[in-house]
């Protein structure tokens, strides 16, 4: 294991990613599309923090111009301390699609292919870091399979095994289990759990749902609905797998509901 735990870092005296007054906007014939105005928000070390806001607020394109794919109309985006000017293997993406990998290589292959491609390691070198995290995704069996042989969470366990094995400075996750049935999301949240507190990989995770963000995220922002402004930001330490049903945990859902919307239509309404 090469990332070191929490307690052996040393203190961070800057966030790990400033996002600065971003404006991102999408130039489409005839028409200017803005999907944020003004976003800021900072992420340390171990953090993960979550984008929540409802469908088209910009969480994935925020998510984009992290990746550098794309560029910021205004403000802009630090990634320690150094601006983004385009995408790294210091980012990596997990996707929501299960067709994320290409289906000629077996799993070996998918997770040690971009870590051989960025040229960080030799071939040899490269399939023992994949076995290694396909080993922490609990898919060593499976190392010599194909892609088409396995479930919609074992393709998604391929895809984080393939992005920590690039050990990113951060994990930038764009609703990964969406696509998933309740029951295998609600294990594949708790397995990234399990793999952060081991890890203590950084983490970007977008998601629509409330509850997926209290459960995953230690540090939620919450979007307006488009164009994506900041609402607020909320700590979500004290939640976890187990809080689940609890009236307390339900309160906290409860109050961000208020915040993206009914608060917003307040807000939304008094702007007007
Ligand atoms: N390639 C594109 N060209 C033009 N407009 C786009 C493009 N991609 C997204 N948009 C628009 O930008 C806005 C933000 O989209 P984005 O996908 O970032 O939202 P989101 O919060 O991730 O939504 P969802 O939860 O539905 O994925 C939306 O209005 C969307 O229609």
């Amino acid at each position: 294991m090469t990332a070191p735990a929490r307690e052996n870092r040393v203190p961070p005296s800057q966030p790990l990613l400033s996002v600065e007054g971003v404006t991102l906007e999408y130039h489409a014939p005839g028409r200017i599309v803005r999907a944020t105005q003004n976003v800021s928000f900072d992420v340390w070390e171990a953090d993960r923090f979550i984008l929540l806001g409802a469908s088209g607020c910009g969480k994935s394109t925020l998510l984009k111009a992290v990746g550098g794919f794309i560029a910021p109309r205004q403000g802009r985006i630090l990634l320690d301390g150094r601006p983004v000017s385009g995408p790294g293997p210091d980012r990596v993406v997990v996707f929501q699609e299960f067709d994320q990998l290409p289906p000629w290589k077996t799993v070996r292959e998918n997770v040690a292919f971009p870590v051989r491609a960025s040229g960080r390691l030799e071939r040899r070198e490269a399939a023992e870091r994949a076995d290694h995290y396909i080993e922490k995704v609990g898919l060593s069996r499976f190392a010599d399979a194909y892609p088409n042989t396995l479930s919609g969470g074992m393709k998604q366990r391929v895809a984080i095994a393939r992005a920590l094995a690039m050990e990113p400075r951060v994990l930038l996750m764009d609703e990964p289990f969406a696509a998933l049935d309740a029951l295998t999301r609600r294990k594949m949240q708790e397995e990234l759990l399990a793999l952060w507190e081991e890890v203590r990989f950084t983490l970007l995770f977008v998601t629509h749902s409330i509850e997926e963000a209290l459960v995953v995220g230690n540090r939620i922002a919450l979007l307006s609905p488009h164009p994506g402004r900041m609402r607020a930001e909320i700590n979500a330490h004290e939640w976890d797998m187990q809080s689940g049903g609890s009236p307390q945990f339900q309160a906290a859902a409860n109050r961000i509901h208020r915040l993206l919307f009914e608060d917003a239509e307040a807000v939304d309404g008094a702007e007007a």
